[in-house]
């Protein structure tokens, strides 16, 4: 790494940080300024608050790039020179020349596909690295010379670095393979298959930002969601994109997408697995038709003396021409309610007679009328409607179905009696789980909005402007009635008050709730809403259910999925192939890309995931591992019982050879609460997780207890135990129990020595 390239740099970036000190300090300027803009009529205000938010997130884009804002440089043949960082900035004076590229930009490319192959007209490119603002160093690349390749000094220091419990973004060191997933168009299905530590996640997050380079427009107003497993993955990957200038994304689990509800209650995973079947979408729609009711005995209803009964013959006919409408069910409601009183008025005119010649009504079509107005309005028949139809929410469609043998008899006839006894709880329950917010959503949409709440909810609404049009009407008499003491001094002409400026209505528009969320915030409360793209991390997860509820909340089909069919460790996750998890959704119409090197494991470290990936598919080639760090993972093998102690020992021991960077102890679910009491003691940058939660993320050091214990806890146990194994950046250990032998490959590595005697 050259310094004295360091200094001659000095000077260039000081001066890019210069400008983007004048930028920060102009955006705010004119972000004070939007805001104290006064007088806009309604429209006004509202073009007022899109140039505010406009300029909000211009000022957190210029002060979320302060870190690593330039990183490279490209010098190209005729003399022309290029700066690459994580923002365009223009020079104000003169021509407006770029003073630095976006890395998302065409002319930045060459920084990362050109070789000394295709050199792509480059000369040298420069890797600068920084710390705050000044320059530590610089790698330079000649292409045509025969130095060694900067690109991978820069790219091994880069994935050596110690890990801070958080993902960095690998915006200056991003390979060739990953450039051509990051920039592929928008549109259309992406799958990005890897195995663990391809720099899938990576991929995705970055790809996510080029698209909201290229497509600003569209996709800031329609936003872009980012899927995760967990909250704790979301935490980690959370601060990728805002470092490079995005933070307009929405990031949730599943089980956050739908709105107001919090899905906290953790199931056996025998019944998250049940609710994610694609079978369960006939259940939910099989609850809703159970729902919908024709009373064998027929109806009869009292109304000013019993009206005449209508036979079950006539309620089935009217059930079965509002199911025909095809409307949700809440809406099909008014038509069998319409259908009904038809039917109620039809006998009523007939209990008037009907003419013996020819057996017509006596009744008018006018008397009709009338009769069929005062039914349609009359509350018996709209109670006992609705007890045959009843307006359900998703919630109460679920609880009363979860609440009820019976119900689940009839809804799930196809599950055997074992199955369904999964789904039972009491109606009181305690909340809602991950699993139950697809069969929510799935709900929702067979139900569809309850008309009479959201009647309600306007008359509410209204209500309420009322009462602000009358709190301003109130507000203004005051001011009009006061004019005369305060003003008297004859001048009044020339001041204006509020009753001169608006009028009462202006007044209580300025009084209502602006709406000063970000678009993010609103899809976010928005069941409805239609993403612009979702990325979905770790999609190997996803149920079937789940998959169905993503693909509702991007209608225009622009996903980007990634994952790895050989990490799924949940059988009700979707995938043993990508191409029968999306053929219900977009057909074969969605295309496919790999990532080949491993940038996470070194080469010692994914010889042993190696092997256990040729156990769960032979047939799967294993990624070529970016590096090799000389240090071979270990096993120790203890009694049993000493499992969860010896593993907090050895855990301590770790810490203490590697002062900095994160350490994991990876163990079975069951022997976590012996290693959370024993752990205390344990620096903070230890963590004690079981697999489930440690899916996406990375350590430096993982210590992987009982693989026999992960192997055996389910019948995907051997994609667990993979994905225990693929954690750690630089060292690897295993602690088995004694009394058997550790599962293959692991008896292959090197025995632990006495801690101590190593
Ligand atoms: N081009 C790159 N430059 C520097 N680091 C990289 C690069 N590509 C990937 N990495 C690093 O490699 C590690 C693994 O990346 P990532 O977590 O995206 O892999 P993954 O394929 O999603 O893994 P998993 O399947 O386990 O979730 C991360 O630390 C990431 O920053």
């Amino acid at each position: 790494m050259s310094t004295g390239g360091a200094r001659g740099e000095q000077e260039y970036i000081s001066r890019l940080y210069g400008r983007l000190d004048e930028l920060r300090t102009e955006a705010r300027q004119r972000l004070d300024q939007v805001l104290a803009t006064t007088g806009l009529g309604h429209q006004g205000l509202a073009e007022r608050d899109v140039a505010a938010a406009e300029l909000a997130a211009r000022t957190a884009r210029l002060d979320s790039v302060e870190n690593g804002l330039c990183f490279g440089r490209l010098d190209l043949r005729g003399d022309e020179r290029r700066y690459i960082g994580r923002i365009g900035i223009l020079d104000h004076t003169g021509e407006f020349e770029p003073l630095l590229i976006d890395w998302r930009a065409p002319a930045a490319r060459p920084f990362y596909v050109a070789t000394a192959h295709s050199p792509d007209n480059v000369q040298l490119r420069r890797h600068i690295r920084t710390s705050g603002r000044t320059v530590t160093g610089v790698v330079d690349e000649e292409f045509g010379a025969t130095a060694e390749p900067a690109g991978d000094t820069a790219l091994l220091a880069a994935v050596n670095a110690a890990r801070t419990g958080r993902m960095s973004d690998i915006v200056a060191t991003i390979q060739r393979e990953q450039d051509d997933i990051i920039r592929s168009p928008g549109t259309g299905v992406l799958v990005v298959q890897g195995a663990p530590g391809t720099g899938k996640t990576a991929v995705a997050l970055h790809r996510a930002a080029y698209l909201l380079y290229t497509q600003r427009e569209r996709l800031s107003r329609s936003v872009v969601l980012i899927v995760g497993p967990n909250p704790a993955f979301l935490r980690y990957i959370g601060e990728v994109l805002p470092s490079l200038g995005e933070t307009g994304v929405l990031l949730a689990t599943v089980g956050e997408l739908y709105p107001g509800v919090r899905a906290m209650v953790t199931e056996p995973p025998a019944t998250a697995e049940l609710k994610g079947r694609a079978a369960m979408a006939e259940v939910v729609a099989a609850a809703v038709r159970d729902r919908q009711r024709v009373p064998e005995e027929g109806l009869e209803i009292e109304h000013e003396g019993a009206l005449p009964r209508l036979d079950a013959a006539a309620c089935r006919r009217a059930r079965d021409l509002a199911r025909e409408t095809g409307l949700p069910h809440n809406q099909a409601a008014e038509v069998f309610h319409g259908l009904i009183v038809d039917a109620l008025a039809r006998r009523v005119a007939d209990r008037f007679g009907t003419d013996v010649i020819d057996g017509s009504s006596l009744l008018t079509d006018a008397d009709l009328e009338t009769i069929r107005g005062e039914l349609a309005t009359a509350p018996e028949v709209a109670s006992a409607v609705a007890a045959l139809w009843p307006p359900l929410t998703p919630q109460r469609l679920l609880t009363d179905l979860f609440a009820s043998p019976e119900r689940l008899a009839a809804a799930a006839p196809a599950f055997t009696a074992a199955e369904r006894a999964l789904l039972l709880r009491p109606a009181h329950h305690s909340g809602w789980s991950p699993a139950d917010v697809p069969l929510l959503d799935e709900a929702a949409e067979l139900l569809g909005a309850d008309e009479r709440a959201a009647r309600s909810a306007e008359a509410a609404r209204q209500a309420e402007r009322e009462e602000q049009l009358a709190f301003a009407q109130e507000a203004l008499d005051i001011a009009y009635g006061s004019r005369a003491t305060d003003f008297d001094d004859g001048d009044e002409a020339e001041r204006l008050s509020a009753f001169d400026l608006v009028d009462a209505e202006e007044l209580a528009e300025r009084h209502a709730e602006a709406d000063h969320r970000t678009p993010a915030e609103r899809a976010a409360a928005d069941r409805t809403w239609a993403f612009g793209h979702i990325v979905v991390d770790e999609a190997q997860e996803l149920t079937a259910m789940a998959w169905r509820l993503l693909m509702r909340r991007c209608p225009a089909r622009s996903m980007t999925i990634v994952g790895d069919i050989a990490q799924t460790g949940d059988p009700g996750g979707a995938a043993s192939s990508w191409g029968r998890v999306l053929a219900p959704h977009v057909g074969d119409r969605w295309r496919q890309a790999e990532l080949s090197v491993n940038y996470r494991l070194p080469a010692e470290i994914a010889a042993v995931a190696a092997g256990v990936l040729r156990r769960i598919d032979p047939a799967r080639r294993a990624p070529r591992a970016v590096r090799a760090t000389s240090v071979e993972p270990w096993r120790h093998a203890v009694p049993r019982g000493r499992l969860a102690a010896e593993a907090v020992e050895l855990a301590a021991r770790e810490c203490a050879r590697t002062p900095e960077g994160r350490v994991a102890v990876i163990a079975p679910e069951e022997l976590l609460p012996a290693l959370a009491g024993r752990s205390a003691g344990l620096p903070d940058r230890v963590d004690v997780l079981g697999v489930r939660r440690a899916k996406g993320l990375e350590f430096d050091v993982v210590i992987v207890v009982d693989p026999g214990g992960i192997e055996s806890a389910s019948p995907r146990g051997l994609n667990d135990l993979y994905v225990a194994l693929t954690r750690a950046t630089q060292r690897l250990g295993v602690v088995h129990a004694s009394d058997g032998p550790p599962p293959p490959p692991l008896p292959d590595l090197r025995p632990l020595q006495r801690p101590g005697a190593e």
